[in-house]
């Protein structure tokens, strides 16, 4: 009647693995408190769920390395003093999670949408997230749109029905610099061959920072930095599926792109991408022909092109989904040395964009919801052990295990005898005009001018030009064919901004 597990129940052996302690005979007993397996075991299945993620909830990962591959006659260390980056053939440890963007935990992986591509690089100064989407650029550029972006591609709130009349297009329809990324979703980029096919990009701007010496006679510390977009391009290059194709799978394997990745890596054939950066000095943000704030737009190749610094490979898997997959938590603000994000600055441009802004309070405060208040000491988040500084002041709470921490330390700094947890000098990094603000509070919202449909009609003609304007085309209609006359009407009426083809 012993089945003896160790590691289940605080490593006490099963006495009664799949029966219960009753009084009594048979069907007729009552249960006994003192079953302490039964009660145990029924109170873990019954809190076995966690809130899935609001938005990228249907995912996958796996472990790699990143390595820096500068092209010939380039250093990206020119550019950041991140440790990471600063030699050729350095590796740097990562987890990535790859996603949907709109379905739940259980949806298909290849139906029309954004994928979402999340790296953690264990660096040794911490972590280092990068948050990436398929697309180049985000429907939105104002951060109080981001809940109802959300819920339009969401279920129906009184009907629990996911319907054309309330969704995407509709919304969008209604926000017209969401076309942009309309003319990708609605591609056959929006339903790649699977996870391991697609292009990354970062769509948001960041820095790459870089501290400069004291001049002589001067302790000022100064940091210079650049402005810097990535791109991953994959190494078994960008494949796609069809919308039939795309439908077909999504009812045979609603797992598919998951399989793709688990098996890849298993064959040792798992994917990667080359790693490419576009470098914008600050001094020639005011004349540069688009905002580099705005997450609608691309930065022109022909003006500023994409340098080749590094490569991600993908090499291992999980051993426990739950524990690594769905427990990691990313966030842009998880940022190192040499790299930092964009201040959206105010300055004479016509519209400001807050969406990394608004990205840096929104994800720790989802994982603070979804893991609690100490997700990063999960093994899959937290800095690996050699990784130098930490922040003592963040103790206790639920969940508190913080194994690394030194034993034995103050939380509070600075204190006696504890090791330097602060860089080793305090930086000036307003170096730069563009950091520099004033002003009083303005209600501001975005309006849409005629030149938020220059970059739109580039990718139509770039259609034209490779022969996938027809499949764009249907792809649309067929997104539509079940909405509303007005809503069909309203979309097809903003698509002829982009070419008058498109309204016919
Ligand atoms: C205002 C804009 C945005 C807001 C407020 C926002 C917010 C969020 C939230 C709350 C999550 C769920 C996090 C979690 O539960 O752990 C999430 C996930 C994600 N977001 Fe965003 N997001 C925004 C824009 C973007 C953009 C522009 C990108 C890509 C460039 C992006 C990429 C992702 C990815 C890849 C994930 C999944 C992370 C994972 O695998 O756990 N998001 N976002």
């Amino acid at each position: 009647m012993t089945t003896a597990d160790p590691n289940l129940l605080q490593r006490c052996s099963i006495r009664l693995a799949q029966g219960s302690l009753r009084i009594g005979n048979q069907l007729q007993g009552v249960h006994l408190i003192r079953d302490i397996n039964l009660l145990e075991t029924i109170s873990h299945v019954t809190h076995e769920r966690i809130p899935e993620r609001v938005v990228h909830a249907k995912g996958s990962g796996a472990y790699g390395t990143f390595t820096v591959a500068n092209e010939a006659n380039f250093n990206i260390a020119d550019y950041t003093d991140a440790d990471f980056l600063q030699q050729d053939a350095r590796t740097t440890d990562l987890f990535a999670r790859f996603s949907t963007v709109v379905g739940e935990r259980g949806s298909a992986d290849s139906v029309r949408d954004t994928r979402g591509y999340a790296f953690k690089l264990y660096t040794k100064d911490g972590n280092l997230d990068w948050v990436f989407f398929s697309t180049p650029t985000f429907p939105i550029r104002d951060g109080g749109k981001f809940p109802s972006f959300v819920h339009c591609q969401k279920r129906n709130p009184q009907t629990g029905v996911r319907d054309p009349t309330t969704g995407r297009t509709s919304f969008m329809s209604r926000n017209p610099e969401a076309f942009h990324t309309l003319m990708y979703i609605f591609s056959d980029a929006g339903t790649p061959r699977s996870y391991n096919y697609a292009m990354i990009h970062s769509v948001n701007t960041y820095k790459f920072t870089k501290i400069k010496p004291p001049q002589i006679g001067s302790n000022d510390v100064q940091e210079e930095f650049h402005y810097v977009k990535l791109r991953f391009i994959p190494k078994l290059g960008v494949q796609n599926l069809n919308q039939a194709e795309a439908e077909r799978l999504a009812g045979q394997d609603p797992d598919a792109y998951q399989r793709d990745l688990i098996q890849s890596i298993a064959m040792g054939q798992g994917p990667g991408w080359t790693v490419q950066a576009q470098i914008i000095d600050p001094k020639d943000v005011a004349n540069y022909p688009v905002n580099i704030f705005d997450p609608t737009k691309t930065w022109p190749e022909s003006v500023t092109p994409f340098r080749t610094f590094g490569s991600i490979d993908l090499n291992s898997i999980p051993d426990d989904f739950f524990e690594q997959v769905e427990q990691a938590s990313f966030n842009p603000a998880n940022v190192v040395p040499g790299w930092d994000v964009s201040p959206d600055p105010n300055t004479n441009f016509t519209y400001q964009q807050k969406v990394l802004q608004t990205r840096l309070f929104a994800y720790g405060s989802a994982a603070r919801y979804r893991l609690g208040i100490n997700n990063q000491q999960l093994p899959v988040n937290s800095a690996r052990k050699n990784a130098s500084p930490y922040n003592p002041t963040k103790r206790d709470g639920a969940g508190y295990v913080n194994s690394l921490l030194p034993r034995v330390q103050p939380n509070y700094f600075p204190a006696q005898g504890a090791p330097p947890r602060v860089l080793p000098q305090d930086v000036n990094i307003a170096a730069a005009d563009l950091d520099q603000w004033s002003g009083g509070v303005i209600a501001y919202k975005s309006t849409v001018v005629d030149d938020d449909y220059t970059q739109p009609r580039e990718v139509w003609e770039s259609y034209k030009a490779a022969g996938t304007d027809e499949t764009f085309v249907e792809n649309v209609a067929m997104s539509l064919k079940n909405a509303d006359f007005d809503v069909r009407q309203q979309t097809y009426g903003k698509f002829s901004w982009v070419r008058d083809f498109l309204h016919e």
